[in-house]
């Protein structure tokens, strides 16, 4: 078996992992080649792209292909959503017979559709969320393709315990969310002890080159879903979120002209955080192998973009409002759009007659109250103690709202797993019992905790009483809780004539500002969540504040939140998506580099890639020649320390300067001085040093 320690990023991007053996360990994998050892194709062939395509990498579909009734040329352009979970809600059926699915209609990744050209069909890619016994995903997946046009996506389960539980959400999701692994390498219950490495498996999220190997075949399995139903001439594929950072290199790989976007939903932290990360140039790689990459807020795009300079050495431009990075002859567009909500799924919410009910008893249950409210999932980011701490720092500096305000925090439930959520659940616990044991009285609990899921009515009832919203997220990359109280608080033409909306619309908010969502709220009350006297501060500010300064920052907040719909946001990605791909099939391209140093080098159609060949033919026939060479990485590699000149490059000069018929230059930035020097035993060479500023001429 090979060492863990090995870098070869070629295995990794083909599949083949030690650490998991040859099956992806244990990977019930379907498809015959998968596992198998393969040499990589370093692509020497010239061509343009449509000669290119496809033509690499014949391995086999997965036999329980959903692709079997996707006709093989599909007029018009799709798009392919691929995503780690589908928009999908699985159930038991109740007999246990089988499974019925329904569309989550609050999925972000449903909702794009609305912004999406009638004309564009639209396929999702992505895992299922419940477990589908191995017995009957072929028949759950060929419903959900049927049925849904969604390509599941099935890894087994140890894959998806060390991709999903071990590489995203205890290395990359912290470290995007700004929080550096321990050196310590004390094992926690998530850590990857399943793994075969001999090294220790890393804890507090330290990277773990086991769960590195499962994130990178985990993406393959998506890759794989993705080859069965593309028409790569056709089809967009938009890749979502840190799940998939891996993705594009195996997409462009294959299909070097296909038209790639990726929208990163988390933070994109500092550099300084960022190269921490032992993959960083593969995940920076992978991604540049795209068209267009978009991010929420600017400081994301910076981040990424500083990334791309101080590592990888490659600089962006500007123009006319659109921000480039030059990847080796292609253009990869940087995207910054905050994603917004879905109007019409919220408004229609809010004209249920049950929600109309349950407004109705929370105004009795919280009358005579103001309610400050919080909605979150309970992650380790979501800064909910620090919230419960301001707001007993409120009560007790503001005593004025003992009895009066109550602070009403919904906490959703979520996947994520290990020591340091349970430890956050307990401090909170903690927290809102001592705040109800010291300010609770009969009749007055200060804090209503609900940690269970609530319903999105449920939800937008409580939107509806509340007087303010608290975000004291410590990071999130957009969080668009805000968003939703907004409208909710707004309400809808068909509710006007309802006893919950009279008078003039208003909302207040308190935001941290460091989540993506906060440089869009410009009339919220942005906080340092840390600060926990400044957010008591911020909270009795928003409360006490006069309903006029509450309506008009209302309303502010409801013009923009309204308009910059998800609907915005998806149609403006695939317009720059588009715009980004236009000249995709002028370029000439040719795929080089192995594993994810992998990259299209795209030119012009007038250059033409020099073949060996017909370069000895054109030196034979020619009669008097002038050879240029460059220096570093052509005479000695632009890696190596040691930058004299070898015996065998200054034998191979003087062999082409002895032809009569040869004029021979060094032209290079290095100064004459050392150029002279290592060139010294070659008389008939000629040098121009400095980029031409000093010439030897013989
Ligand atoms: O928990 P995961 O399955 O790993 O998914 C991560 C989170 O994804 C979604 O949130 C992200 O996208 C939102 C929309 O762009 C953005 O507002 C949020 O800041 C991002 O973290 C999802 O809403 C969360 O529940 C997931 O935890």
């Amino acid at each position: 078996m090979m060492s863990r320690s090995y870098t070869n990023l070629l295995d990794l991007a083909e599949g083949n992992f030690a650490a998991l053996g040859p099956a992806g360990g244990g990977a019930r994998r379907r498809s015959g080649s998968f596992g198998m050892k393969r040499m990589s194709r370093v692509m020497t062939v010239p061509g343009t792209l449509s000669e290119l395509d496809g033509e690499d990498e014949s391995e086999p579909a997965a036999t329980n292909s959903v692709a079997s009734d996707v006709p093989s040329s599909v007029s018009g352009e799709r798009l392919l959503v691929v995503s780690n979970q589908l928009p999908i809600v699985a159930r038991r059926r109740p007999d246990g017979r089988g499974w019925s699915f329904s569309w989550d209609d609050d999925s972000l990744l449903l909702q794009l559709r609305d912004g999406i050209p009638d004309e564009m069909e639209v396929l999702f890619v992505g895992g299922v969320r419940a477990d589908i016994p191995l017995a009957e995903q072929d028949e759950v997946s060929q419903a959900l393709y049927d049925r849904f046009r969604c390509v599941a996506v099935f890894l087994p389960e140890s894959l998806h315990d060390r991709f999903y539980h071990s590489f995203c959400k205890r290395q990359l999701w912290p470290l995007f969310h700004y929080m550096l692994p321990f050196a310590s390498s004390a094992p926690t219950a998530t850590s990857s002890s399943s793994s075969s490495s001999s090294a220790p498996p890393a804890g507090n999220g330290r990277f773990d080159r086991g769960s590195w190997e499962a994130y990178v075949l985990a993406n393959k399995f998506f890759f794989e879903k993705v080859v069965e139903v593309i028409n790569p001439e056709d089809d967009y594929v938009w890749v979502h979120d840190y799940h998939l950072m891996a993705l594009p290199t195996f997409l462009r790989r294959r299909f070097n002209r296909l038209r790639i976007g990726f929208f990163l939903h988390s933070p994109f932290p500092s550099s300084e955080i960022y190269r921490t990360l032992p993959v960083r140039e593969e995940i920076l790689k992978a991604l540049l192998n795209c068209d267009l990459i978009g991010f929420h807020t600017f400081d994301y795009a910076r981040h990424f973009l500083s990334c791309c300079s101080r590592m990888l050495g490659i600089e962006y431009q500007s123009k006319r409002g659109y921000i480039g990075l030059e990847y080796f002859g292609r253009t990869v567009g940087i995207k910054i759009m905050p994603v917004g909500i879905h109007m019409d799924q919220l408004q229609a919410v809010l004209c249920l007659p049950d929600r109309q009910w349950r407004v109705s008893e929370l105004q009795q249950q919280f009358e005579g109250k103001t309610v400050l409210l919080g909605v979150d999932d309970m992650d380790i980011f979501k800064g909910i103690n620090l919230k419960l701490l301001a707001f007993e720092n409120m009560l007790r500096t503001h005593p004025k709202w003992q009895g009066r305000a109550v602070l009403v925090q919904i906490a959703k439930p979520v996947r994520g797993k290990g020591k340091d959520l349970e430890a956050i659940e307990a401090e909170i616990r903690e927290s809102y019992n001592r705040i109800n044991g010291e300010f609770g009285r009969s009749g007055y609990s200060p804090v209503v905790f609900i940690d269970r899921d609530v319903s999105s009515v449920e939800k937008s009832a409580y939107y509806t009483i509340a007087e303010c919203v608290v975000v004291t997220a410590v990071r999130d990359g957009m969080n668009l809780t805000p968003y939703e109280y907004i409208v909710c608080r707004q309400g809808t033409p068909r509710l006007e004539s309802s006893s919950e909306v009279t008078g003039p619309k208003k909302s207040m908010l308190v935001v941290s500002e460091f989540i993506g969502c906060s440089p869009s709220l410009s009339g919220a009350i942005r906080v340092n969540p840390w600060n926990v006297e400044a957010t008591a501060e911020a909270m009795n500010e928003a409360i006490s504040m006069s309903d006029q300064e509450k309506q008009l920052r209302h309303e502010k907040h409801y013009r923009y939140v309204s308009t910059h719909d998800v609907a915005y946001w998806s149609k403006s990605f695939i317009q720059d998506l588009e715009r980004a791909c236009k000249d995709h099939f002028r370029r000439t391209c040719w795929g080089i580099g192995l594993g994810f140093g992998f990259r299209v080098v795209a030119l012009d159609p007038h250059f033409t890639k020099l073949n060996m060949d017909s370069i000895v033919m054109a030196y034979e026939r020619s009669e008097s020649r002038a050879i240029f060479l460059d220096y570093d990485g052509t005479l000695v590699p632009q890696t190596s320390i040691n930058k004299t000149p070898s015996a065998e490059v200054l034998r191979i000069i003087n062999t082409l300067c002895s032809d009569e018929r040869n004029i021979v230059f060094i032209v290079s930035g290095r100064g004459r001085d050392k150029l002279g020097e290592w060139f010294s035993s070659c008389p008939k060479l000629g040098i121009a040093a400095e980029h031409g500023y000093f010439l030897r001429i013989n």
